[in-house]
Parts: structure tokens; C-alpha cells; sequence
């Protein structure tokens, strides 16, 4: 007897390929027909599933116009006379036929549970989020009216902000006695980009009779800033343009920097207009945004050139995204919508790749249309967990380059020549691309670091190079592969490195003000800062080499080190825990770390746990207050993007799942600052970096109609 597609999708639910939501849904939507139940049942499943895998809809053609529903099942790895079976089924069925007669499915209509666009398969409210996104996106990043008089005017503040740094450069120079490396350095510190009408012989002549940096301020002249490009004073100029700006970049690239002077140069903006901006930072996770305000107050330290006045004006929080539209328990809505704004002027959402679909469109529904919104991010890591990949569909109108108008306003804030930029052959005036920014310099990995090699070299799917990074000597990267087993390896390290702060932990406990609620907390934020260098970061949950596993072999060889007691014990002195679900009464947020401190001899009794908030103070919570978390010795790679660690221990399984891909490697490998060790074998690890994420989504195609590219 023929199978039916509700047999196939009931053997997927019993075998756990789809969950049982997906397979209730399924029979839910095949009660509503009268006709082709059999076929509704399946698509209404199958779309359940794909957003359940993050995708926002179900594909029906692909980008190469080949039928996508059987790429689909083909994950599911089926027997194959029950995928032959499938595969013909699905090659035989009309699908736009029941999708038209169904009266379910809607054509960009509201009052229908789906929608179907003529490639790809919503549920309604997917479909308007994808919609009203689209739109927003693009009314956001319409261009300013801005007069030519106003222009030169922020163009000269622009130059004060970002400018020449000749002090820095004469010392960089005064180390180098070789021409070529002089010209190197310079070249490089100066971002230049066209090198033909330069006079070498005379700059030369400059840099070798320099005796005080004020001397080579005639490079001004000799090296004019219409041969240089330098993409942290291009995102500040669209800042000024407009009101959306995307700036994305890879770690160390600047993005906090930059965010920081352009704040600067958009409060002179709006003090113009005699206004004192609103500004407000906000980031998805607790722990992002404590980075955000951290990240920012250390670069405002560092930027000479932003007048103390107007530091003032920065804020010194940043909030979550949940915490700024407004949580409204058990709704999907929040307290500010359109109807009900947000009360700011300029909002930066930093690590904006984990901003999932519906959440920014909520945001982008909350603001002020008047409001600048800036969103920070690196499109090359994960996308959100949650349906989505807007940062990346965003980012894809990169490759159009900016309209003219939008070349000759840069050029002309800047004092670089529009003739640098990619320009669009559309005659568009205003373009989404028009708002992007991606800074590719790094400023913190130098060419001797292995890490920003390995991470680009990952991201661009350079196998080989990455091959042979792994095995040159690089001082800030050690690889093992553990087709020999390095188990061993990873729990010595990680015996030392958290050893430090369990050592200072049980130093404490013989303190006299142990018992002292103060005192324990003043520890905790000193043993949380050591906690932070280092983590082991798993691509998995479950298996050997899984988070489950390893946190349970190094609480084993911590007990052996005689560094933590646990007395068969679930909390003990010195646990590291990590959130795993928000709880907004509590302001405890997904991702937020813990450290377990008892306040007595006994190192089981009176525990509490303390926690570090974005605004650096310490809170403490009994145990079982907790929402839902885990040990935190090891986390998954996908919890631990917004973080970053002096040490990165990274460990991949020995068998091969869909889960490891070129995203989630360079996510992994970009969250070390200083050293990495990579534990994989060769082949796992070649073989993720050749599997690429690619989410389902009509994002792409609603912004190019709304801009005018199809
Ligand atoms: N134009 C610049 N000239 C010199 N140093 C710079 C410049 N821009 C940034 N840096 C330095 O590079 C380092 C990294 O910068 P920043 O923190 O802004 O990067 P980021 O992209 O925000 O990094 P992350 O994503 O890791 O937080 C900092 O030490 C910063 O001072």
C-alpha cells in the first residue's frame, strides 16, 4: 500500500526528526480541509520544522530555481525505500495546485494562517514581520536633507574626531630603519588606498628628517586625504546621512571604537539643532550588554580627541533588548509598539547577529521614525537562535555598493574621493546598502597572531590555509587533534586556569569576614573577572566531547585537585552556573554567569549565588531561586557568543552533525583575545568549515523590491 505523507511525518515524530509540535500541527491543519489533508498536513509540518531550525519559512524553489522540498527531507536521513517512496510522492504532487485550492493558505493576506509568496511558505505572522521589517528597514535608511553649509560643518568636526595621530605614527617610525617597512607601516597606519600620485622620494625625505612628530605633519599635503579610506570615518559619515547604519565587522576591528566617535560626532549633530540626544545602548543578552557599557567606557577613556564635555553625554548603562521594548509576561507583544514608543533619539543595538526576526521588527516598530538606530555586529558568526538572519540579509546589499548621492555626501564629510567607493550602476537615490559599513582592518590581531589568521582563513572557506596555520608555530594558537584522545590535555589546562580563582575562593573561607554579605560579594566580583579569561567552549551538548560530559569530568578532576568539595552535593563552594532561561522579576537573563560562594566553614551550608549586573554591581540569590541553568566549566559555543575570553579552550566531536558548520567554527575560534586551543580532528574540522549555514528567508527579496534591484 501506498504510504501516506501523515505515515511518514508520525514514524519522523516517533523517532524524534521532527518534534511533536511540528507533527500536532500537522494533524491540526489537516482537520481544517476538506481536501488534499494528506498534503497539508505536510507542508503545514515541514514548515514547523524549518522554524524550529531557525529558518523563517519553507522553501518551495531555491535560489537556483531547483524544487527545495526535497532537500528538506533529505535531513532527515530515512530509510531508503521509504525516502524513494517520499521523493516520488513529492515529485508528483501539484504543489501549487493545493496550495492555490487551499483555502488556509492566503496570497499576502492577512486573515489567512498562511501565506505563500510563490516560492516560499509562512505562518502569517512571519510573513508580516518579514513584511513590515522590510518596509521599516528601508523607510529607516532614507538619506538626510543636509545642506551643503551643514555638511562642511560636521565634515571639519568629523576631522577633529577621527584625525592623523602623527605622535602615534613618528613613534611606530623612529623603530624602522628600512624603507620598505617604513612605507609599509605608513601606508597602512594612513589608509591609503591610492598609491600612483603619491611622491615616495619626498615623503621619504619627511620621515627621514623627522626629529619631532609636528614634523611630519606636511604629510597632510604630501599624502591628501583623497587617497586614503579609512572605514571607521566612512560609518561615521552614514551616521550623519541617515538614520540606520550597520557596521559590521570580525572582532578587533574596531566596532566599539568606532560606534564611540561617531556617538561623538552625532551629539554635535543634534546640539546644532540645539537637542540633547537620547541615546540608549542595548545588546540581546545580559552579558552583551555588560560588555557594551564596558567596551564603550574603555574606549571613551581612550579617545583623546572627544572633548570632556561631551563624554558627558554618553550613557553609562546599556539595558537588554527584552528590558528596553518592555516584557509582557506570556505574550509575544511588548509594552512599547508603535503606538507607544521608545523615548530616544539615538539607540545602538550591539551584537545585533543574534537579533532574530521578530524581535527586530519589534524594535524597529518601537522607535521614533526621527531616532538613529545603529546596529553593531559581526554578520560572519551564528545567526540568532530563534527564526531569522537579519544581520546577514542585511548585509548581503553590501555587494550593490553605495547610490552617487551617497558616494559624493561621503566624500565630501570625509575629504576622501568618491571614486574609492563601489558604486551602484542603479540609478537609486536611496539604497539600504547605503547604510552598511564593513570594517575588514584589524586593529587588535597584528600579522604575527595566528588567530585572526585562523579566523579568516575559516571564514573564507580556505581549507588548506587553514591547514597549514594549524601546523605552523603560531605563539597564541595550539592545535590537537584528538583522533589520540587530548582529554587529558583539557583538564590540566583547565585544572590551572580555574584553579586561580577556586584557589583564592577557598583562601577566603578562612578569612575572618567570610560570614560578611559585603565581603562575599567584593570576592565574587574579583573571582567572576578570573572566571571570565578562560572557557572551554564544546560544539555540542551531548556525547564525549559534549558540554553534559565534560563539565562532569572537570568537576572529577577538581575534586581530585582538591580545589572544590562537593559531598555528592548539586551546589557547592566555587560552582560556576550559567542562566539558561530569563527571568525578568529576577533581572537573571540567559547567558549570565554565576559564581556559587558559601559564607561559612562548612562548604556546602548557607550558599548563594552571586551574579556581576551591567552596571557592575554584585547581586546574590539563594540556589533554589534560580531559573533554569547549568554548570559553567564548559559551554556551548552557541551561549557563548556576546563573550569573549583571554583563553579559549575549543573542542569538537569526533562524529559529524549538521550542528558543526564555518559559522559556528569561526564563532568559536573569534571568541579568543589572546590564545586558543583547538581540539578537533582534521577532517571533522575540514568538513564543518565546508558546511555553510544558510537560513530560508524572503527578507533578501522584499528589501530588493522595495529598493528597486529585481
Ligand atoms: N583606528 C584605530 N587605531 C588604532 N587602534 C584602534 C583603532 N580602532 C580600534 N583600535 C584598537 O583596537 C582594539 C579593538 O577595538 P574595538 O574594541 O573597538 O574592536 P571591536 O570590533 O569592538 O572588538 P570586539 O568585537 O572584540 O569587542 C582596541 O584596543 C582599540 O583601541
Amino acid at each position: 500500500m501506498e504510504i501516506t505523507f501523515l505515515d511518514v511525518l508520525k514514524l519522523l515524530s516517533e523517532k524524534g526528526l521532527v518534534r511533536l509540535l511540528d507533527y500536532q500541527f500537522a494533524r491540526f491543519m489537516s482537520d481544517q480541509v476538506y481536501q488534499n489533508s494528506d498534503e497539508i498536513a505536510f507542508i503545514s509540518a515541514l514548515l514547523s520544522y524549518e522554524l524550529g531550525q531557525g529558518n523563517v519559512c519553507l522553501l518551495f524553489i531555491n535560489d537556483k530555481g531547483e524544487k527545495n522540498l526535497l532537500d528538506v527531507v533529505s535531513k532527515f536521513n530515512l530509510s531508503s525505500d521509504i525516502m524513494l517512496q517520499l521523493n516520488k510522492k513529492i515529485l508528483q504532487t501539484d504543489w501549487s495546485q493545493i496550495i492555490k485550492d487551499c483555502y488556509l493558505i492566503g496570497f499576502q493576506d492577512e486573515s489567512h494562517p498562511l501565506i505563500f509568496d510563490g516560492l516560499r511558505l509562512y505562518l502569517q505572522r512571519y510573513w508580516q514581520y518579514e513584511y513590515n521589517l522590510a518596509l521599516c528597514l528601508t523607510n529607516f535608511s532614507v538619506s538626510r536633507n543636509l545642506q551643503y553649509s551643514e555638511l562642511k560643518l560636521l565634515g571639519s568636526f568629523l576631522d577633529q574626531i577621527i584625525y592623523r595621530d602623527y605622535d602615534i605614527l613618528f613613534h611606530k617610525l623612529s623603530k624602522l630603519s628600512c624603507s620598505i617597512q617604513r612605507k609599509k607601516i605608513l601606508y597602512e597606519y594612513l589608509d591609503v588606498i591610492s598609491f600612483d600620485r603619491l611622491n615616495w622620494k619626498a615623503i621619504e625625505k619627511v620621515l627621514i628628517n623627522a626629529i619631532h612628530a609636528e614634523d611630519l605633519k606636511v604629510l597632510d599635503t604630501l599624502i591628501p586625504q583623497s587617497s586614503c579610506l579609512n572605514w571607521q570615518k566612512v560609518a561615521a559619515a552614514i551616521a550623519l546621512t541617515r538614520n540606520f547604519l550597520v557596521i559590521s565587522g570580525g572582532p578587533g576591528t574596531g566596532k566599539t571604537t568606532t560606534v564611540t566617535q561617531l556617538l561623538a560626532v552625532l551629539i554635535y549633530q543634534f546640539q546644532q539643532k540645539a537637542i540633547t540626544p537620547i541615546i540608549k545602548l542595548v545588546a540581546p543578552t545580559g552579558k552583551a550588554s555588560a560588555h557594551l557599557t564596558q567596551s564603550i567606557g574603555v574606549s571613551l577613556k581612550h579617545i583623546v580627541s572627544i572633548a570632556p564635555e561631551l563624554k558627558g553625554y554618553f550613557p553609562t548603562e546599556a539595558s537588554t533588548l527584552h528590558a528596553l521594548l518592555g516584557m509582557i509576561p506570556n505574550s509575544v507583544n511588548f509594552y512599547h509598539n508603535q503606538r507607544n514608543p521608545i523615548n530616544v533619539d539615538i539607540l545602538v543595538v550591539d551584537e545585533a547577529s543574534m537579533v532574530d526576526l521578530s524581535m527586530m521588527f519589534n524594535l524597529l516598530n518601537s522607535i521614533p521614525k526621527h531616532a538613529r538606530l545603529i546596529l553593531l555586529g559581526d554578520k560572519d558568526q551564528l545567526s540568532s537562535v530563534e527564526a531569522g538572519s537579519v544581520l546577514g540579509d542585511v548585509c548581503s546589499f553590501y555587494q550593490y555598493g553605495f547610490s552617487y548621492n551617497q558616494a559624493q555626501l561621503i566624500a565630501t564629510l570625509t575629504g576622501y574621493s568618491h571614486k574609492s567607493f563601489f558604486i551602484q550602476n542603479v540609478k537609486n537615490k536611496n539604497s539600504i546598502s547605503d547604510s552598511l559599513c564593513m570594517l575588514t582592518k584589524n586593529y587588535r590581531f597584528d600579522s604575527c597572531s595566528g588567530i585572526g589568521q585562523l579566523a579568516k582563513a575559516v571564514n573564507f572557506g580556505e581549507i588548506s590555509k587553514v591547514e597549514s596555520i594549524l601546523k605552523k608555530k603560531f605563539t597564541d594558537i595550539r592545535y590537537f587533534s584528538i583522533k589520540h584522545g587530548h582529554y587529558n590535555h583539557i583538564l590540566r589546562v583547565l585544572v590551572r586556569e580555574y584553579g586561580t580563582y577556586l584557589k583564592s575562593l577557598n583562601q577566603f573561607l578562612l578569612s575572618k569576614d567570610v560570614g560578611k554579605l559585603e565581603t562575599q560579594k567584593q570576592e565574587a566580583k574579583k573571582v567572576l573577572k578570573i572566571f571570565s579569561r578562560c572557557r572551554l567552549l564544546c560544539a555540542v551538548r551531548m556525547g564525549d566531547f559534549g558540554v553534559v560530559t565534560l563539565n562532569k569530568h572537570i568537576e572529577y578532576a577538581l575534586i581530585s585537585s582538591q580545589l572544590i568539595q562537593i559531598k555528592g552535593k548539586t551546589w557547592y563552594h566555587g560552582r560556576p552556573i550559567m542562566i539558561t532561561k530569563n527571568d525578568y522579576e529576577l533581572g537573571l537573563f540567559n547567558g549570565d554567569i554565576g559564581i556559587c560562594i558559601c559564607n561559612g566553614i562548612d562548604v556546602t551550608s548557607h550558599l548563594r549565588v552571586f551574579f556581576e549586573l551591567p552596571d557592575g554591581n554584585i547581586r546574590s540569590f539563594s540556589p533554589n531561586r534560580l531559573p533554569e541553568h547549568e554548570t559553567a566549566y564548559a559551554m556551548t559555543i552557541h551561549k557563548s557568543q556576546g563573550s569573549e575570553f583571554d583563553l579559549v579552550l575549543m573542542v569538537l566531536p569526533l562524529k559529524f552533525s549538521k550542528i558543526l558548520t564555518k559559522e559556528l567554527v569561526y564563532t568559536g575560534i573569534t571568541r579568543a583575545k589572546s590564545s586558543l586551543f583547538l581540539y578537533a580532528s582534521m577532517s571533522i574540522l575540514k568538513r564543518s568549515i565546508n558546511t555553510k549555514i544558510q537560513r530560508s528567508s524572503g527578507l533578501v527579496n522584499k528589501l530588493k523590491k522595495l529598493n528597486n534591484l529585481v
